[in-house]
């Protein structure tokens, strides 16, 4: 209340109003000094506006010039063109069991585009390995056209302790010991809590950047969409036809993709590529470290998440009887948070099941030193069933290539109508799932770098 009061007495209004009582001249004298005071305060009123307008002139010129730069920026950073020649090399390097996938009946070749156009995009709609090769009598020959790149091996790996308290566990199988290869290891903390905090925060925002539009959904075939369709109840699901997919994919086309959306569900990845972050890097050089994976071997950097009811059936991350050895060796997997109920990581045929826990790594091999798949190395994710999960994945091959851990060009098919356009692929109905993937632009390089972890 008392400075309530200090204040109002304090109002240049109110001691104005007091002038009435005061003698002529000095009134004279002081209305003088008060057209002074005035002609002054106007004068620095119109200086002080001045010295605004132009710091504001300043600052719009420094925000343009921002503003260019930054544009410069992300065009030079995040084009999507690659030269044709590299292009051609990445396409030319993918292995084998990738290439030889099937090919939509639908398929017109585009015109001016060779066969990798198709390649790419079916590529991209078949990102889990199905778990048996199909029949190829071509081995990885083409690598020796790449005079420069030095073909590396990994087919062990090496744990090493990270300090007297994080120390690798191997976990025992509870069945079919002698029969496999697969050797599986857990390690607390392997990231921090922060660290898992940034990854999570890095992938929901650019989750919901890419969230503004309907996903395309992609199958890996006319009869998986029709599998999926049923166990998802569609109801129009007899209504579809090749026809609905758009030229030379397994894509459904805009319309349909998004009456399905809601209606599927599908667990969430979003990618970054070694050298495009701090963390990147650190993280490459930790497991290197501690596993022995040697980071030429490394692919892409996937952090995944699943909702409530989401899980990954049943599946290998090499290929079964797969001949070419540019395949996935190894596998490491860090839990980004503790999941109240469900989402554990289960090897069927082992009989171990890991419960996921915020930092914890999860180590293992999927082929044998000689290269082989192993089918001791199924494992499924298993339905999350109360809260959400959040897991960092990268995966080690047995025999690296040029195009590996580099960013593949946004395949041409299906036609986008949004650069942000997300995709769903599902897999095989009996061996894989449906997930949301963000790679068809390259924008998300910028969040992650954003996360300074
Ligand atoms: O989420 C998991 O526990 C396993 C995921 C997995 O196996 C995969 O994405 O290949
Ligand atoms: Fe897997």
């Amino acid at each position: 209340m008392a400075s309530l009061t200090k204040r109002k007495n304090a109002s240049p209004q109110k001691s104005s109003g007091n002038n009435n009582n005061k003698n002529p001249t000095q009134t004279v004298a002081s209305k003088k000094k008060q057209k002074q005071k005035k002609l002054h305060g106007l004068a620095a009123q119109d200086m002080t506006r001045s010295k605004i307008r132009n710091k504001l002139f300043l600052a719009v010129i420094i925000y343009i010039l921002a503003g260019a730069g930054f544009l410069y920026w992300r065009g030079v950073s995040t084009s999507s063109e690659l030269p044709p020649e590299v292009e051609n090399e990445i396409l030319d390097s993918y292995p084998q069991d990738v290439k030889h996938i099937e090919m939509p009946k639908n398929l017109k070749k585009p015109s001016g585009a060779g066969p990798a156009i198709e390649e790419k995009t079916q590529m991209n709609s078949n990102e889990k390995m199905s778990k048996t090769a199909p029949k190829s009598d071509k081995g990885p020959e083409k690598q020796e056209k790449n005079d420069d790149f030095q073909v590396h091996i990994q087919n062990s790996i090496k744990p090493q302790p990270m300090s007297a308290t994080k120390q690798w566990k191997e976990i025992k199988y509870s069945k079919n010991s002698t029969a496999s290869h697969v050797r599986i290891f857990t390690m607390d903390d392997f990231l921090s809590p922060h660290e898992c905090d940034g990854l999570m925060k890095a992938h929901a925002s650019h989750v919901k950047q890419h969230s503004q539009h309907h996903p395309i959904i992609c199958f890996s075939g006319e009869t998986t969409m029709k599998e999926y369709l049923k166990h998802f109840k569609i109801s129009w699901v007899n209504k579809v036809s090749e026809n609905d997919f758009t030229e030379g994919t397994y894509c459904l086309n805009e319309t349909l993709s998004s009456k399905l959306d809601g209606k599927l569900l599908w667990s969430k990845s979003t990618s970054f590529y070694p050298g495009e972050s701090p963390f990147s890097t650190r993280y490459s050089e930790q497991v290197e470290k501690y596993t022995g994976l040697d980071q030429r071997n490394g692919g892409k950097f996937q952090v995944t998440s699943y909702p409530e009811n989401v899980g990954y059936k049943l599946h290998t991350d090499c290929t079964i009887e797969n001949p070419d050895t540019r395949d996935r060796y190894a596998t490491i997997l860090v839990y980004l948070n503790d999941v109240v109920k469900g989402g554990e990581t289960e090897f069927t045929e082992l009989g171990i099941k890991i419960k996921p826990k915020k930092g914890k790594a999860l180590l293992w091999n999927n082929m044998d030193t000689e290269g082989h798949c192993d089918v001791m190395s199924h494992h499924q994710a298993a339905s999350v069933k109360i809260g959400k999960k959040y897991i960092l994945q990268r995966w080690y091959y047995y025999q690296n290539f040029p195009a590996l851990g580099l960013r593949t060009p946004a395949p041409k098919l299906p036609l986008r109508s949004h650069e942000l356009t997300p995709r769903v692929s599902c897999d095989r109905y009996d061996s894989g799932s449906c997930r949301w993937y963000d790679e068809w632009n390259y924008d998300h390089l910028i969040d992650y770098r954003k996360m300074h972890l």
